[in-house]
């Protein structure tokens, strides 16, 4: 694994196929499988849950898999997840009560921990519990679907979010998801983010390897 990761959304990915196209998404040199789970409550889309997560371990997937949680509330599935096979799981603040409460769930159930802020909410909610945090996941479109456009506001956001993880001393990831691709991973990363979600940009091309190639040729000029 390089230190900038590559995390493809299966959202984009053939549901039908879905371990066939884990395998070759992640032979084609993705690093992180981006889970992202939907409810039809917290975001209009409805997508898939444990079972899914726990069939792709089954299937023989080893590589980490970054749960996002677009559902509310969101502490009944933390266990669950963990038990699918989880390795991130990350949730919106505004999705959970007790913010603090589900993030030491999450590391009590042995996995890694993140916030996701959507992008019109400020990361002023991060400040205390840094300490809590293995990801900071900054969305950068309104969350529920695929393909959409890369809203450009988040690369200040980004910014911000860097100084606050290098200042707090914490070994904390930052993940930007949405509208991501060859074009602006250069960017996103030059701003601080080290991980990137792309589900769209990679599952619509035909050939998977040549588009996360082109995404680590963007990244190696930084
Ligand atoms: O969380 C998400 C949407 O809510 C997805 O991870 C994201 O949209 C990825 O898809 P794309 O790269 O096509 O924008
Ligand atoms: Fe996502």
């Amino acid at each position: 694994m390089s230190d900038f990761w590559i995390a493809p959304s299966i959202l984009s990915a053939n549901f039908a196929r879905l371990g066939e196209e884990v395998d070759n998404v992640l032979a084609a040199g993705a690093d992180v499988v981006h889970f992202d789970v939907m409810d039809n409550h917290y975001v209009p889309n409805l997508t898939f849950g444990p079972m899914v997560c726990k069939a792709l371990r089954d299937h023989g997937v080893t590589a980490p898999i970054d749960v996002h949680l677009m559902v509310q509330p969101v502490d009944a599935l933390i266990g669950m997840f963990a038990e699918a096979g989880a390795s991130y799981i990350t949730f919106h603040p505004d999705a959970s009560t007790h913010v603090d409460r589900s993030l030491q769930m999450i590391r009590d159930a042995g996995c890694k921990a993140g916030l996701v802020l959507n992008p019109a909410v400020s990361p002023d909610c991060l400040r205390y519990v840094m300490d809590k945090l293995d990801m900071i996941l900054l969305m950068s479109v309104n969350p529920g679907f695929g393909g959409q456009k890369f809203i450009p506001s988040t690369i200040d956001k980004v910014r911000e979010v860097r100084q606050l993880i290098d200042a707090s001393g914490y070994d904390i990831r930052l993940e930007v998801d949405g509208g991501i691709s060859a074009k602006n991973i250069a960017e996103i990363a030059a701003a601080g983010a080290d991980t990137f979600v792309a589900g769209s940009a990679i599952f619509n091309a035909d050939d998977y390897k040549t588009v996360i190639d082109d995404m680590r040729t963007q990244l190696a000029s930084i």
